[in-house]
């Protein structure tokens, strides 16, 4: 069996005008699938870093990004953008919606943009605003929503393209307490459901128990917390 995720010797520096600042160092994770795994650590730890990486929206300066058995480093610019859009799903803080399309709509388009909006997708389509509990919402424009239901949308259309790995960077920043527990059992359970491999950052310590495995961000390495 594949593993979907895996990180191997991470190193990420930025430049900060003369200076380099090293964020990452020899980092690992693998992500299984079915596994809702969660990232933590003070603010400026290099948590977002780590998930961009992963999801590459930015390139580490050493070691590899293994998706569903290999490296993306070696892929074309056109084959990165294909496994954006087909293997992952992106799930950020503010929900990320296209302003004026309504619920089903954020969700076709996607799909279209993948060259795979058929039948079986609009029946999954249908399914996901089902399990989100917005069926009733679909033709709604984004902007007439409210905050949990806007970050609903965005996790049916994470999960939109069926892809191996879901990425979530503060998913519950811009909400209240328990909309925030709502959208991350709401994640849990697509995740378990649907056999992905997830990471989560997140500064929301009362969320964590929905999630297989915590990881700390900790001397530019992840350590898992027991
Ligand atoms: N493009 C960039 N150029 C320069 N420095 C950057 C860049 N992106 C991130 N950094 C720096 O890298 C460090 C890690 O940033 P990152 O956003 O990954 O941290 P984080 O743990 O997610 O923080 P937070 O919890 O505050 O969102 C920070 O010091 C940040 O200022």
């Amino acid at each position: 069996m594949n593993t979907p995720l895996q990180l191997v010797n991470i190193q990420k520096h930025f430049k900060d005008g003369d200076n380099e600042i090293e964020i990452l160092k020899d980092l690992n994770l693998s992500v299984e699938k079915g596994e809702f795994v969660a990232v933590v650590g003070p603010s400026g730890s290099g948590k977002s870093t780590v998930l961009s990486i992963a999801g590459a929206l930015q390139s580490a300066d050493g070691g590899e990004v293994v998706i569903n058995g290999r490296d993306i480093n070696q892929y074309s610019d056109k084959d990165k953008s294909d496994v954006r859009l087909k293997s992952i799903g992106y799930i950020f803080q503010a929900a990320n919606l296209v302003p004026f399309l309504n619920v089903y709509d954020q969700l076709k388009l996607v799909t279209e943009l993948a060259g795979d909006w058929n039948d079986e997708t609009k029946k999954r389509a249908d399914d996901l605003l089902e399990s989100v509990g917005l069926a009733n919402k679909a033709k709604k424009t984004v902007q007439h929503l409210s905050g949990g239901e806007k970050q609903r949308v965005a996790i049916a259309r994470a999960f939109m393209n069926d892809p191996d790995i879901i990425l979530a960077d503060e998913p519950t920043a811009a909400l209240d307490a328990n909309r925030s527990k709502e959208i991350v059992e709401l994640i849990a359970k697509e995740v378990h459901d649907k056999n992905k491999a997830a990471i989560m950052v997140t500064h929301d310590e009362s969320v964590l128990h929905y999630c297989d495995k915590i990881y700390e961000v900790h001397d530019k390495k992840l350590r898992l917390r027991k």
